[in-house]
């Protein structure tokens, strides 16, 4: 069975990409966000309006990534962007969104009535670095994810749940998660629909060191669908 990685080993293994395996930020964040794109495409092929939410870290960059790509494969998405960090890579990220016109709100309120101008959400506001509590700049927002009747679909971490033991009583309920590199331990209480892996740059000796028994990605494909 695939490996489920508690939060230390997901920091270490990420710096292990960066420093031992010498990849760039940009690159695996580029992978990680086309591999959410697909999954999303593959679960929700009719749902056209998304909106994706955005935080302040790499998490938020995969988001940004995922929704550049999901334009281009023909979906309506706009960028809920509360924070963004005045950070060159960052930056980039968000021009290139507002180049191929998806427009970036900044505020819950400028969504509007969400229920009704969206079919699906993307949670990219936390990933692997996430530390409870919810800072109250975005409590308005998972709040929204919580009381929303729209399928979210989270990437690497359902924001707000513990990275480890998962789900808080109150937490949000995504319907697909797409867990990136690995899963990590708080996946094991994931009960939505559909749950993916994407990242498909895990080097052979990094996999095999840290044991983490990948499944095979079918053919060319960049996500593949993880056993309940
Ligand atoms: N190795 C990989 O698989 C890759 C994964 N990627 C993605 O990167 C995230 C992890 O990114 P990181 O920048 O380390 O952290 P986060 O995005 O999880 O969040 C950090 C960000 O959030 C703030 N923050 C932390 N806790 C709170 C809180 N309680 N309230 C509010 N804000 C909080 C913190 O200050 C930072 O600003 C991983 O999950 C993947 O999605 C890479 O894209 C590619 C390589
Ligand atoms: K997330």
């Amino acid at each position: 069975m695939v490996k489920y990685l508690k939060q230390d080993e997901a920091i270490k293994i990420d710096e292990l990409l960066f420093n031992e395996y010498k990849f760039s930020v940009d690159q695996l964040m580029e992978l990680a966000g086309v591999s959410c794109a697909d999954a999303i495409a593959r679960c929700y092929p009719d749902r056209q309006r998304v909106l994706v939410a955005c935080g302040p870290g790499n998490n938020g960059g995969d988001g940004l990534v995922c929704s550049r790509h999901l334009k281009h494969y023909g979906y309506l998405p706009t960028v809920l962007y509360p924070k963004q960090p005045d950070n060159e890579l960052y930056k980039r990220l968000a021009q290139q969104c507002k180049t191929v016109d998806i427009p970036i709100l900044t505020n819950v309120e400028e969504c509007g009535d969400v229920n009704k101008k969206f079919d699906i959400i993307v949670d990219a506001l936390f990933g692997f670095s996430f530390k409870p509590p919810v800072r109250p700049l975005f409590v308005p927002i998972i709040d929204l994810l919580k009381s929303i009747k729209l399928p979210i679909c989270s990437i690497d971490i359902p924001s707000g749940w513990h990275v480890e033991n998962g789900k808080p009583d109150d937490g949000i309920q995504p319907e697909l998660l797409i867990s990136l590199t690995a899963p990590k331990l708080c996946a094991k209480s994931f009960c939505g629909k559909f749950h993916y892996l994407g990242g498909r740059f895990v080097p052979f000796a990094l996999a095999e060191q840290y044991e983490l028994n990948l499944p095979l990605y079918p053919g060319t494909d960049k996500c593949v669908p993880l056993q309940a």
